[in-house]
C-alpha cells in the first residue's frame, strides 16, 4: 500500500509534505494533532468499527471521520447503493447520520458537526 500512495503523491508533487507511514488501525495509529479517516470504517459491522474508533480515541485527537450518510426517506442515494455493497462484499455497512454519531459515542468521542462535503460523501467531527 505504501509504494502506492508513495507514487500518488508523488504524482500530485505533494511528496515533501507528508510522512507516509505503515500500520494497522486496530492495533495504533502514529500521534497526531487529528485523524482524518475515509470510507474505511464503513467496511466494518458496529462491532469491529467501535474497536477501530476506540484505537483512534486512544490516540487523543480529534477525529475527522468522512463517509456516506444515508440521508432519510426512500429517494435514490448513492449511500443506500454503497450500503450494499459494503454488506456484501465487506460485511460492514453505511449509516445514517444518527447511527455514525452513535457509534464514535459507543468509542469513547463526543459527535460535533456533520458537514456535508459532496452529494457522496459527509464529515462528522467527534472530540
Ligand atoms: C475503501 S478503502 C478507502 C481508501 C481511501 N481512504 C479512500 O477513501 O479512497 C479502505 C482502506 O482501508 C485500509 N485498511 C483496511 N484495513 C486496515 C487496517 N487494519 N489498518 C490500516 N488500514 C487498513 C485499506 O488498505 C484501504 O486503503
Amino acid at each position: 500500500m505504501l509504494p502506492e500512495a508513495s507514487r500518488t503523491f508523488e504524482a500530485e508533487g505533494l511528496s515533501d509534505r507528508v510522512e507516509l507511514v505503515a500500520g494497522d488501525f486496530f492495533v495504533e495509529v502514529p500521534p497526531g494533532d487529528a485523524y482524518l479517516i475515509k470510507s474505511c470504517v464503513h467496511n466494518f459491522g458496529d462491532e469491529r468499527a467501535i474497536e477501530l474508533l476506540r484505537v483512534l480515541r486512544r490516540a487523543g485527537a480529534p477525529l475527522l471521520l468522512v463517509e456516506t450518510m444515508i440521508p432519510a426517506g426512500n429517494e435514490p442515494h448513492y449511500s443506500k447503493f454503497d450500503d450494499v455493497e459494503m454488506m456484501v462484499i465487506a460485511g460492514g455497512n453505511d449509516r445514517t447520520e444518527a447511527e455514525w454519531a452513535a457509534l464514535v459515542t459507543a468509542a469513547g468521542f463526543e459527535p460535533g458537526r456533520v458537514v456535508r462535503c459532496d452529494e457522496r460523501f459527509s464529515l462528522l467531527e467527534a472530540f
